[in-house]
Parts: C-alpha cells; structure tokens; sequence
C-alpha cells in the first residue's frame, strides 16, 4: 500500500526524520510509537504531502508521490485525522464532515469552511457521503445537530467520519485517543478495529502503548527521527532498545 524509502527532514540542521523506511502492507494496521519529539507527526506530515522530504522517496500502490501536493495524494486515497483536529463548533455534524469530502470534491476546503457557495450536484453527493461515515462511525443520529455539543469522544468519531467521507484506503491518525476517558478510548478502538476489519489500512500514531498493541498488526518505534525496532507489539515490547527507549516501566 505505501513505501517509505530512505526519508529525511530536517528543522534548521536538526533531523526530525532521519532515513526511515517503511512497508505497509494492504489492510495492515501499522502502529507509530516513540517519545516526545521522536519525529512522528513530522512523518504523517510528509506522507501526507503537508511538508516536503529532504531525502528519499514515498509511493503508494508503486505510485511516486514526492511531486504531488496534499489534495492530489488524498485523491490516490490517502486521508488523515490531524492531531487536535479543528472541529467547527457552529457548524452542523454533517456540514463538519462535508468539509473532508472537498479535499477530494472540485471545491477547496476553504470555501468548505467558509460555506462559500459550492457546486449543487458535488454537494448533494457529498451530503449523502457524509451521512454514510457518519452511520459508519455511530453518528448517524447526530447529523443535524451543532458540532460543539458533542461530546468529545464523539467529536473524534466525527474527525473519522471527516477523513472516511473522502473514501480512503489509507487512513493515517494521529494520536486520535489523546485525552479521551477510557470509555470513549474503548469505543474509538472498536470503531479503528471495525474500519481495520473493512479492509481500510491504517497507520496509528498513539503514547497509549496498550491502545496501540491492541489495534496494531505490526510497530514501528521512532527515536530521535530514527527507525529504532520494527515487529509485531510483542516482538516490540521485548526489544531492549525501545524498553530503554521509550517503554521504561511501562513495559
Ligand atoms: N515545523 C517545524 N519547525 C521546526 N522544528 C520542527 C517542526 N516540526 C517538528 N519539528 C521538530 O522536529 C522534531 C520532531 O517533531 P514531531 O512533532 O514530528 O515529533 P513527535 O514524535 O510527533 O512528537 P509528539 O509525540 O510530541 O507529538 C522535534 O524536535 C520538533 O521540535
């Protein structure tokens, strides 16, 4: 599904990503674990498109994607729950997950946002997409109601249901269990694990080493940008270099 070959960014001469290499398979959910600053976010961001690579190369399903700009790659399939996603209070459920169909739609997210007047026939589609991801992840009740007063586990859902309305195959979250209460982590892992069950492959950047090691097929540990172990949850939790790492007494 996607290969990283060799990737490299740096910040003003320091590495936030230092030649790391990736395979996802089709279907896999791949888990991305490492400490602050490990270099994670920087990694969805480049292969999503949002900053360029330094060095090296990314594809999907062998397709080059170094030239193309973030709309095009999530045209290929490719969509991403930002960590600590907007969510537009004012706005309607639906009308909050509309807004990821115009990644793919003719008209831009921005004008998505600013409810700038869109193409009728795009955005009667688009509608009927977004109640599909929304009755995906749960919400299907909830679609006419205010964003804001959901509470936020729900509004997390909603942010799946924002990526899934553009149609991916390879779905990338980040972080999407942070300060969720242990019933709404639950129900966000069943959701990720019903997604995974779908066929859709996902990438899960995650702290919460439980959460991750029960959705993630394999996982990969970044360090200071680097690959530092790569295995299934328990070849991970074994390695001596991730225990010093990053898992200390957690493990
Ligand atoms: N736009 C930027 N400008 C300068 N430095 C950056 C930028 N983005 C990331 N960095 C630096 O790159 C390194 C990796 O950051 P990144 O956010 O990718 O790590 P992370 O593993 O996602 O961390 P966290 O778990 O805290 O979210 C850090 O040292 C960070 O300060």
């Amino acid at each position: 599904m996607l290969t990283v070959d060799g990737v490299s960014r740096s910040f003003g001469g320091v590495y936030a990503v230092r030649d790391v290499s990736l395979d996802i398979a089709d279907g896999e959910a791949r888990g991305i674990i490492g400490p602050n600053g490990a270099g994670k976010s920087t990694l969805f961001n480049l292969i999503t498109g949002h900053l360029p690579a330094d060095h090296g190369t990314i594809s999907m399903r062998s397709t080059p994607l170094n030239r193309l700009a973030p709309h095009r790659r999530a045209g290929l399939g490719m969509s991403i729950v930002f960590q600590g996603a907007r969510v537009f209070r004012g706005m309607t459920v639906r009308e909050n997950v509309m807004v990821g169909a115009h990644t793919r739609g003719r008209t831009g997210f921005a004008a998505a946002a600013l409810r700038l007047p869109p193409h009728r026939r795009d955005e009667r589609e688009i509608a009927r997409r977004a109640d599909e991801a929304l009755a995906r992840v749960g919400l299907g009740a909830w679609a006419g109601h205010q964003a804001g007063l959901l509470p936020l586990g729900q509004q997390r859902s909603m942010q799946v249901a924002r990526a899934l309305c553009a149609q991916p195959s390879l779905l990338l979250l980040d972080e999407p269990a942070s300060g969720l209460r242990a019933a709404e982590r639950e129900a966000l892992a069943v959701l990720i694990e019903e997604l995974k069950a779908d066929g859709l492959t996902i990438m899960l950047i995650e702290h919460d080493v439980a959460f991750v090691t029960r959705l993630a097929d394999r996982i990969t540990v970044l360090d200071l940008g680097r690959v530092i172990a790569e295995g299934t949850p328990g070849e991970v939790r074994a390695d001596p270099l991730v225990v010093s790492a990053y898992l200390g007494d957690a493990s």
